[in-house]
């Protein structure tokens, strides 16, 4: 197995970074000199539109060994993928308001697959439900990913949005145009739209979750890689979710100098502050969130990402676990590891459930008896575990996939269904 260094990162969300493989292969004081150094290409890489404000402006500059530009033309791939990307397709999503909740999602076995099961990231995203549609660069999709192969001289872009990748089993070793990243459960990492990337798995089959937003880019809450190949490489481009492919005869990673702030990252979830309540009452999840991908209307979210981390519940008098709601936003939500205190059984690792816009849902009987009457101690939730939320303003569609994958819990709603009257007209409080 190859060996796997220690990478070294850059921090500081939002920063302006540079990196240099070469010494002084940044232009000095400029971006197009007449000849950059080394005999390198300028290549700019725009996240944003030029005209936006500046604060918001996102662009990378790279000095490559070729410009991007160096490929063969593309040519569509074969339709059989598990990507879906168009949600006011009828035929492809069903927009329906049951609970609905998928067992841990099938991961390959350890042991040696014919070819024909070898299944790279790419291959192994399969899209579960989704908004919106890219070509008018609005809404979200969201993906399971199932591989077990790396992705060996080829590489991948996303001409539709941004990546937000969240591993549940096995480490990704990413090799992208700004340097290398690996990527543990736990760890979240952004791809944003254009980047180009390959996913190795240096822990053999792997599973997790992905976000992609059709638009914009991930930001806080309100509050250099070298490589220089002529091997054959093949680029996957997703773009208006078809896929297609390019053959080119050098590597898409030859970048040796860079700077900007349009970059991949990656953020550990155990660093997360997590803030709530020290008095009184359940706080809205809102306080939870890690980054937030911005609509038109102010404090209405494309997607948050929050996060339920293991912390202390010291609230009085309090129902400690979500309250019951229909909400507005629709809710999807996966575990990383451990268990989640809204559920006592049925939510699972690599499994995942979705609320509608306006479905109700909210604790179990389990949860709900065993919560109503407990000692209300300083106590530990979530212990090891990890639960995680990409919640949207927009309506998902839910995926054929989604729908007929064997993990689908047929009896979900069940969870609900013995929870009893506990109505008395003459117990007053107080009395
Ligand atoms: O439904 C859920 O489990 C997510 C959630 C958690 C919470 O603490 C409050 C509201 C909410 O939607
Ligand atoms: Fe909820």
């Amino acid at each position: 197995m190859e060996k796997y260094t220690e990478y070294k990162y850059m921090s500081g969300f939002d920063n302006h970074f540079s990196s240099e493989a070469l010494p002084d292969a940044l232009p000095k004081n400029q971006n197009t000199p007449q000849k950059c150094p080394y005999g390198l290409y300028a290549e700019q890489l725009s996240g944003s539109a030029f005209t936006v404000d500046r604060k918001h402006n996102q662009r990378s500059w790279l000095y490559r060994i070729r410009p991007s530009v160096s490929h063969k033309p593309f040519t569509k791939v074969a339709e059989t993928t598990g990507l879906v990307s168009h949600f006011s397709d009828a035929n492809s999503v069903s927009y329906i308001p049951n609970q609905i909740r998928w067992s841990p999602f099938k991961l390959f076995s350890t042991e040696k697959a014919d070819s024909s099961q070898n299944i790279n990231f790419i291959d192994g995203l399969h899209t579960l439900a989704g908004a919106g549609d890219p070509s008018v660069k609005n809404g979200l999709a969201i993906h399971i990913y199932n591989a077990n192969q790396d992705m060996v001289n080829t590489a991948f872009y996303n001409s539709d949005g941004d990546f937000l990748i969240v591993p549940q089993h096995g480490r990704l070793d990413i090799i992208t145009e700004f340097g290398r990243i690996m990527v543990s459960p736990c760890e979240i990492v952004v791809i944003p739209r254009g980047i180009k990337f390959a996913i190795k798995l240096p822990d053999g089959p792997s599973r997790g979750y992905v976000l992609e937003i059709f638009v914009g880019h991930f930001e806080l809450p309100e509050l250099g890689a070298i490589e220089k190949s002529n091997c054959d490489y093949t680029i996957v481009n997703k773009y208006v979710g078809q896929l297609f492919s390019a053959k080119q005869d050098h590597s898409p990673f030859d970048v040796v100098a860079w700077h900007g702030n349009y970059v991949p990252y990656k953020y550990d979830l155990n660093n997360f502050n997590v803030v709530g309540s020290i008095s009184y009452d359940h706080l809205d999840p809102s306080i939870f969130t890690v980054l937030t991908c911005k609509s038109a209307f102010p404090g209405t979210a494309i997607a948050d990402f929050v996060l339920f981390p293991p912390r202390w519940a010291v609230q009085e008098h309090t129902f400690r676990p979500p309250y019951y709601h229909r909400n507005c936003m629709s809710e999807f939500m996966g575990l990383i590891k451990g268990k989640y205190d809204a559920k006592a059984e049925g939510f699972l690792p690599g499994g995942a459930s979705l609320h509608s816009c306006m479905t109700p849902h909210g604790p179990d009987t389990t949860t709900f008896e065993k919560a109503s009457n407990e000692e209300l101690k300083p106590v530990r939730v979530a212990d090891g575990s990890m639960a995680f939320m990409f919640e949207s303003s927009l309506m998902l569609g839910i995926t054929k996939w989604g729908l007929s994958c064997s993990e689908i819990q047929e009896n979900y709603n069940a969870v609900w269904q013995d929870l009893k009257c506990h109505f008395d007209p003459n117990n007053r409080p107080g009395n």
